[in-house]
Order: C-alpha cells, then structure tokens, then sequence
C-alpha cells in the first residue's frame, strides 16, 4: 500500500482560463488583486487542495474580507446522476473552503463538527462555479462559519453553514 502511494506522481493543476477571468472580474470588482492562500506542504495529500493528490480537486484560495473565495470546474469524473456534479463533492466544496479559511486564518487545525447543507440548483458538468465562505460568528474553540457556491448563471447552487472546532 505504502509502495504504491510512494509512485503515485501527480501534476498540481492550475487554474484554467475561466476561472481565471472570473477572478479578475472579483478583483475589478474589489479594486485589488487578490492575495492566495498559502499551500501547506504538510496537507498535501489533502483531498480538496493537496498539491500531491492524484485524484484531488486541487482547489486554490483566495483571502476576501472576513472570508474566502474559490472557484471549481466540475470534469466527468465528479458527476452524480447525468451531467450533474455529485452532492458529496459538492459538500466537499463547501466544508474545504469554509474549514481551510479558519485553518489558514488561526494557525492551526480546525475540524468540522457540524455542516448543514441545502442544495438548491444543480451544478452541471464543465461549468465554473463560485465559492464563498464567511466567518459568522464564534464562542470559544468553535467557529461557525457560512458558505455559497454560485452557478455561472447567478442561481444559488448550494448554501451551509458549519461549525468549526479549533484544536487546543
Ligand atoms: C490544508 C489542510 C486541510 C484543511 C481542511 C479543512 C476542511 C476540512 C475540515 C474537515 O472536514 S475535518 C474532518 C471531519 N471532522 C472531523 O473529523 C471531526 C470529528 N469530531 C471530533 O474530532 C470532535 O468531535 C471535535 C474535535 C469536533 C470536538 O471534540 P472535543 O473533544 O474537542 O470537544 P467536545 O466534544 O468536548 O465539545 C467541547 C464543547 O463544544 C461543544 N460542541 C462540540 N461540537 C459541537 C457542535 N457541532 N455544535 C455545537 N457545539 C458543539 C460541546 O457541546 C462542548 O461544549 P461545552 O464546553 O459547553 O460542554
């Protein structure tokens, strides 16, 4: 098993075009460009944004205020029922950008206790789609925290809101 991790060699994936314009458009629209966030080699194997992860999803951050945002573009491999982008990646989606923000914001790990999650609209297959979490409000070691994911078209796809526990 360890043998076999050991050859996995994966090429970190970029950013395509698309979300590269639309995150232009997010910095014309804050007047700045945005800052990303830091890959930390030691989660690298992290299914959401490891840089090592050959079947990752390789996502890449970027600091707004008070929050994060992101963009994804669904492939094949990701879909549920025809066309459509799985629920559960979807999920990951939203947990990934809400718990890496407090994670990269405080230093240290911080672990979904709880994440409620409506799905509201699909998400198709090879269209871009918007990510935003927001720190909400906190109480000790927990952080709740809400997240958005947008489809191209302005529809509301998926919201959540999760509650975070910051390690001692
Ligand atoms: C770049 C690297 C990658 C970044 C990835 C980030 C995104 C991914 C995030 C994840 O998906 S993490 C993986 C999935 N989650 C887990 O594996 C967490 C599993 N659960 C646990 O490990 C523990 O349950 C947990 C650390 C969350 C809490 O255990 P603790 O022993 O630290 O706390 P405890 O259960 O004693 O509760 C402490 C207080 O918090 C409260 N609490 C705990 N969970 C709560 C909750 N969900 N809602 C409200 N309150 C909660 C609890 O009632 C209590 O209140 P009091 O102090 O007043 O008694």
């Amino acid at each position: 098993m360890g043998e076999i991790q050991n050859q996995v060699v994966t090429q970190h994936l970029q950013m395509n075009e698309t979300e590269k314009k639309l995150l232009a458009a997010e910095e014309e629209k804050y007047g700045r460009k945005l800052v990303e966030m830091s890959k930390d080699q030691k989660y690298g194997m992290c299914f959401a944004c490891g840089e090592q992860n050959p079947i990752g999803l390789h996502l890449h951050f970027f600091w707004i205020p008070n929050g994060v945002l992101a963009f994804f573009t669904p492939r094949q491999e990701h879909q549920s029922y025809d066309g459509r982008m799985h629920g559960g990646l979807i999920t990951v989606l939203l947990d990934e950008i809400m718990g890496n923000y407090i994670f990269k914001k405080e230093g240290v790990p911080a672990y979904t206790a709880r994440i409620d999650l409506r799905f509201r609209t699909p998400v198709m297959i090879g269209s871009t789609i918007r990510c935003e979490g927001h720190e909400v409000k906190r109480k000790g070691r927990l952080v709740i925290m809400e997240g958005v994911i947008t489809n191209p078209d302005g529809t509301v796809a998926a919201e959540a809101t999760s509650t975070l526990m910051l390690e001692r």
